[in-house]
């Protein structure tokens, strides 16, 4: 039986945590909390991040990452961001084999511009590389666990990892499709996070409905002008990991960025939301990497500029729709031409 382990207990490391475990995984989960090792030990619970939830009595959790990483043949990367050189770090001096490496985090690196896929791939001892693929697409912990029927995308050069990763996941609620444009996938998990924080503000407006179509179509055709500049596929864009997580993270009350710009949509300030939200809100970060991206490859991406300037710049979001609104009067197909 494949030996697989997680690394961070957050809500969506504990989710797929459980769908490996499900599936009939020996599974263990890593946390650098030992009180929550201990939690989801004796309890099966992991009240912080899924309040609702119980977990599988063939789920354990450790708080040693030397145990995770010698217990696994596949090791699944499931913190933010910001914090994957430090996991890699930590993975470093207890790597003593080839591993399958699968990461689920959904940012760019704001300066360095590095995808994740690039960071572990930098970070990480070549040798003990046996592959990274990427899973991502429209899924919500929340609905995960109650087995709520999700479509997810692994992704890899290599057709015949990202197929491992489908057969590890895969089961009655859990659908993996494959794709071979890493690139494109992480664009798009990365970016449709931008455009959330951008709906959330539009409702916190109370903007209606009109406006929130508006942001999802001109938010797509902008990630897809990046993409395809970058190299993606651009029939990626229009795919889960595309169109399909950008629908879900700009409409669903779960999303993290979408609630994060609803309250800055009402007024509050960025660092009061931050500190508010208590998980992790990816966009706030990735809009400053976009904002660089689309400086470097000279791509227009207004709707990410526009956000930019409210979070970084203390631009009013009013003042940052209005301008958006009055920019110079464009084509809207010639314009998806890249
Ligand atoms: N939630 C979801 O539904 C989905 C999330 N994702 C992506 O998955 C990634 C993780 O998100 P999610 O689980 O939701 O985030 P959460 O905010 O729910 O949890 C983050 C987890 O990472 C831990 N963590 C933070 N920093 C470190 C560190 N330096 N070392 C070890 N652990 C650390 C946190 O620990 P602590 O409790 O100590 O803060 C916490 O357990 C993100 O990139 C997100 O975009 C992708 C698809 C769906
Ligand atoms: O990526 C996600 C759903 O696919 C989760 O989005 P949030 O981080 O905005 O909650």
């Amino acid at each position: 039986m494949e030996k697989v382990c997680v690394l961070g207990a957050g809500s969506w490391g504990t989710a797929l945590a459980m769908v490996l475990a499900e599936n009939g995984y020996d599974t263990l989960l890593w946390t650098h909390r030992t009180d929550q090792a201990e939690e989801i030990n004796s309890l099966h619970t992991n009240r912080k991040y899924l309040p609702e939830t119980v977990l599988p009595e063939n789920l354990y959790a450790t708080s040693d990452i030397a145990e995770a990483v010698a217990h696994s043949e596949t090791i699944v990367v499931a913190v933010p961001t910001k914090a994957i050189r430090e996991v890699c770090e930590k993975m470093i001096a207890t790597l003593d084999k080839k591993v399958l490496f699968v990461h689920v985090s959904k940012g760019i690196e704001p300066d360095t511009l590095k995808l994740i896929s690039e960071i572990l791939a930098e970070s990480l001892p070549a040798e003990f590389i046996e592959e990274i693929v990427v899973l991502s697409g429209p899924s919500h912990a929340e609905e995960v666990v109650l087995h709520h029927p999700t479509t997810v995308t692994a992704a890899c050069a290599n057709i015949e990892a990202a197929e491992k990763v489908q057969d590890l996941f895969m089961n009655q609620f859990f659908r993996v499709y494959t794709n071979k444009d890493v690139l494109g996938v992480e664009i798009g998990g990365a970016l449709k996070n931008v455009i959330a924080l951008a709906a959330g503000i539009s409702d916190g407006l109370n903007y209606g409905d009109n406006a929130k179509a508006a942001l999802i179509t001109r938010g797509l055709a902008e990630i897809t002008r990046l993409g395809v500049k970058m190299g993606g596929n651009p029939f990626t864009f229009s795919g889960l990991t595309g169109m399909g997580d950008l629908i879900v993270t700009c409409t669903s009350v779960h999303s993290r960025n979408w609630r994060a710009g609803n309250l800055l949509g009402q007024g509050m300030k960025l660092q009061e939301v931050l500190d508010q939200m208590g998980m992790v809100v990816e966009g706030v970060r990735t809009t400053k990497a976009a904002y660089q991206l689309a400086e470097k490859h000279d791509v227009a991406m207004p709707i990410t500029t526009a956000l930019y300037s409210v979070l970084f710049s203390d631009i009013e979001p009013k003042v940052a729709v209005d301008a958006l609104m009055m920019r110079m009067k464009k084509r809207e197909i010639d314009d998806m031409i890249y």
